[in-house]
């Protein structure tokens, strides 16, 4: 399968795409296109950008500009042995994304391998069946009951937060980089919310976790082939000793949990995440899919790992454009105050808090903390005309779909929240507004961020105004995620209220 799948399918994938006049930059032995793809960003991403603009396309994404411009809308590339083409046609991407293809399509084998020691075969790696049965087992703790029961540790933590920030305000140290504080904010409320484990236990797992992701992430830049991972090489074993320290950390969570259920201080294993996945690995089944420890542990590393990064940073984000566009700070705040009157914000209010809703959609568009889909096509399979054979690799840049001129207009760069004025109720974005991706395979934890991103917005906007520090160096950067090179500084100033 090995030579099947490096050396015989690429020929045909190559042939099939000419076939379909589908071209790109020649690739070379064994490092396909990734020397081009590394030197042209490391030109765009050595130097923060000049001012705070949302045009960051060209810094992020720059083989896209330059290839989209040289060989059309579609084009085709190679990262080492694996072809990919780039897809921006959002019909496409639609078809492609719809139940049709849930089992046709999924994680390629250089990305799971990618993440093997990181997040393992988690939901995010799954493919096919076992994707199929983890959705199942998972989706139960991410339905609305089930989320409005977390509003209160949401609050809770976030209130912590705010307590912090306003000691450090009274001993005079108004500027804060507030990314550190959304990602431990995050971090504590996941830890809470579905592990029922405190942000200090959690802490060295999310420490951990961050240093996995960069040395994994160095590995996507690294020429791959099969049976090179398992190299006793420093970096190996590097990652190795991470992978094992993670993982006794969450055997002592899971322990302690069992042992509760066990000698008959509870009943279950409790209803949120761990308990659910818990219960799961004491099933019998019959189907052949087991939930073994190693699973067990793989989801409790995906949840941890996609359940703080991303939120962190679409709080991140927002807060650095509200710093910078005080007047829509000003209209959210003023909406704030009619709908909650001062109060924490119930789930009811939530939904009627329409100008942050907008303020938050704009942000997801302009700065997507998750900017790329990928998949593999494992089918040959047929989007309208475009026919993708099996082994094919389709990235989705959902960075350059948000900021796509054609689709967005004119002033697409620009923070402008009004265009998300209706959104259910009679405008629908659609696929032109992707940060969740979309069908079957779309982020099971959607409602989750949304309502915690609400909640610690809300709250931080009716106890603090804030403006962009003269320290912030505006230097957008993807590593795996999109995220402020430097941090956000911002300076707080408290509302008497
Ligand atoms: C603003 C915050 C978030 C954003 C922008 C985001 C975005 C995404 C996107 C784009 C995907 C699809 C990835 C792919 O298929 O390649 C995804 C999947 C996923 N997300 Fe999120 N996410 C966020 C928050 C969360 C939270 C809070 C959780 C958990 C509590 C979560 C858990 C997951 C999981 C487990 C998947 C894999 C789902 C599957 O493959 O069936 N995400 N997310």
């Amino acid at each position: 399968e090995t030579i099947s799948c490096y050396y015989l399918t690429p020929r045909r994938i190559k042939k099939v795409m000419q076939r379909q006049g589908v071209h790109g930059p020649k690739p070379h032995f064994l490092r396909g296109n990734l020397n081009e793809v590394a030197s042209l960003l490391a030109m765009t991403t050595c130097n923060d950008m000049d001012s705070v603009h949302h045009d960051i396309v060209s810094r992020l994404l720059p083989h896209y500009e330059l290839w989209s411009q040289q060989y059309g809308k579609r084009f085709i590339y190679w990262v080492g042995n694996e072809p990919r083409i780039c897809l921006t046609e959002t019909e496409k991407i639609k078809e492609l994304l719809s139940s049709k293809y849930t089992n046709l399509s999924g994680k390629s084998w250089l990305q799971q391998q990618n993440s093997k020691h990181f997040i393992g075969r988690g939901l995010l790696m799954a493919n096919g069946e076992d994707w199929y049965h983890q959705r199942h087992i998972v989706a139960p703790a991410f339905m609305a009951d089930k989320l409005k029961s977390h509003v209160g540790y949401m609050v809770e933590c976030t209130q912590q937060m705010l307590q912090s920030l306003k000691s450090k305000v009274e001993i005079g140290k108004t500027e804060v980089e507030i990314g550190e504080y959304m990602s431990q904010l995050t971090a504590d409320i996941i830890s809470r919310t579905e592990f029922d484990s405190s942000y200090e236990k959690g802490k060295r797992i999310f420490d951990l976790l961050t240093s996995l992701q960069h040395l994994c992430a160095q590995s996507s830049r690294r020429l791959c082939f099969p049976g090179s991972r398992s190299f006793p090489t420093k970096y190996n074993r590097e990652i190795k000793a991470l992978k094992v320290e993670v993982e006794r950390l969450l055997m002592e969570i899971i322990q302690s949990r069992k042992e509760c259920a066990e000698v008959g201080r509870s009943t279950s294993y409790g209803n949120d995440l761990l308990g659910m996945l818990l219960t799961e690995t004491q099933k019998k089944r019959t189907n052949g899919f087991s939930f073994n420890l190693q699973l067990l542990m793989d989801e409790c590393k995906t949840f941890f790992f996609t359940g703080h990064e991303t939120t962190a940073l679409l709080l991140t984000w927002t807060i650095m454009l509200l710093a910078t566009n005080p007047s829509w700070q000003d209209k959210v705040r003023t909406e704030l105050s009619q709908v909650c009157n001062g109060e924490t914000p119930t789930p009811e209010q939530l939904s009627k808090l329409t100008m942050l809703n907008m303020v938050i959609n704009e942000s997801l568009r302009l700065y997507p903390p998750a900017s790329l889909l990928p998949r593999m096509a494992f089918e040959d399979i047929k989007l309208g005309d475009l026919e993708i054979p099996k082994g094919l690799s389709i990235w989705i840049p959902v960075l350059a779909i948000h900021h796509s001129e054609e689709l967005w207009g004119k002033d697409v760069h620009e923070f402008k929240p009004e265009r998300f004025a209706g959104v259910g109720k009679s405008y629908a974005p659609g696929l032109n507004f992707m940060p969740f991706a979309a069908g079957p395979r779309n982020c099971v934890g959607q409602a989750f961020a949304l309502m915690e991103s609400k909640i610690i917005l809300a709250m931080l906007l009716s106890r603090f105004s804030f403006t962009i520090s003269k320290n912030y160096r505006h230097a957008p950067i993807v590593v795996l995620t999109l995220k402020p090179k430097y941090g956000v500084q911002i300076c707080l100033k408290p509302l008497s209220s």
